[in-house]
């Protein structure tokens, strides 16, 4: 745990010392090309080892990807940037996806079609701190929508979240690895029945537990 927080950090003072002087475009070509230009970037899987994950996600993430082998849970990829966003949205990014790595979100998908269910194993960053020390309620909220979604969006299509109910039972500390784990119960018309436990890595704390409600989006009708 001390040694993810410390690589996420030192990634931190990195981009700090960078801070000072120009805007960050400015300072960094790279950011400049993403924010001003129409050049296409090659999009990045997120949903894979990096230096920040912990000695403890790293091993959930080998047994997953062992489990993958005989083709009963599938990894799902993830990208920073959504492929439906317009031209002037182009610095738009998925809300668990716009940290450096290590800072924030860092996670990954697995589903598993025949059971209908999906494990997320994830690690929260620093910068997801809430009271001193833990997880930050709505970091949490977040990452148990985006893997309940998840689960949702698979054998619903393009899904919104309509209900979203939480139970916190107790704090998780920060940068530490958590299992979210969600399972669609119920589909009735368009609407989508789900829901999840989040667990300590090694399974013995019960951290949330939450149901959901998803809505298919009826491409009849209008979002606005
Ligand atoms: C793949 C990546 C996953 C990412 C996960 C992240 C997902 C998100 O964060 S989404 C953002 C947060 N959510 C939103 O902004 C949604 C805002 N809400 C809406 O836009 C609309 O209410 C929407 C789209 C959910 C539903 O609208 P609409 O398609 O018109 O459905 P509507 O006809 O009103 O209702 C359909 C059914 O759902 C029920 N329903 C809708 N909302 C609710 C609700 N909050 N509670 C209970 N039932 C509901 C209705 O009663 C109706 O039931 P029935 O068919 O039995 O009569």
């Amino acid at each position: 745990m001390l040694r993810s927080c410390t690589a996420a950090l030192r990634t931190l003072r990195a981009l700090r010392g960078r801070r000072e002087g120009a805007s960050p475009a400015a300072r960094d070509p790279v950011l400049a090309r993403r924010w001003f230009s129409t050049e296409k970037v090659i999009p990045k899987d997120h949903a894979l080892p990096n230096p920040s994950w912990s000695k403890d996600l790293r091993l959930l993430f080998d047994q997953f990807m062992k489990k993958c082998e005989d083709g009963s849970w599938e990894r799902l990829p993830s990208y920073k940037n959504s492929k439906l966003v317009k031209e002037q949205l182009s610095q738009a990014q998925l809300f668990t996806r716009g940290y450096e790595d290590g800072l924030g979100f860092e996670y990954v998908i697995f589903y598993n079609d025949d059971e209908k269910r999906t494990v997320c194993l994830f690690q929260g960053g620093p910068y997801l701190q809430g009271v001193p020390g833990f997880l930050h309620g709505g970091a949490i909220a977040t990452m148990i929508d985006a893997a309940v979604g998840m689960c949702a969006a698979i054998p619903g299509g393009i899904v919104m979240t309509a209900n979203l109910n939480i139970n916190f039972k107790r704090p998780i500390p920060l940068c530490s690895v958590v299992v979210i784990n969600s399972q669609l119960d119920k589909i009735e018309g368009r609407k989508l029945f789900l829901s999840c436990t989040v667990r300590s890595a090694d399974e013995k704390i019960l951290y949330s537990e939450a149901t959901g409600l998803f809505i298919k989006l009826d491409p009849e009708k209008s979002l606005i």
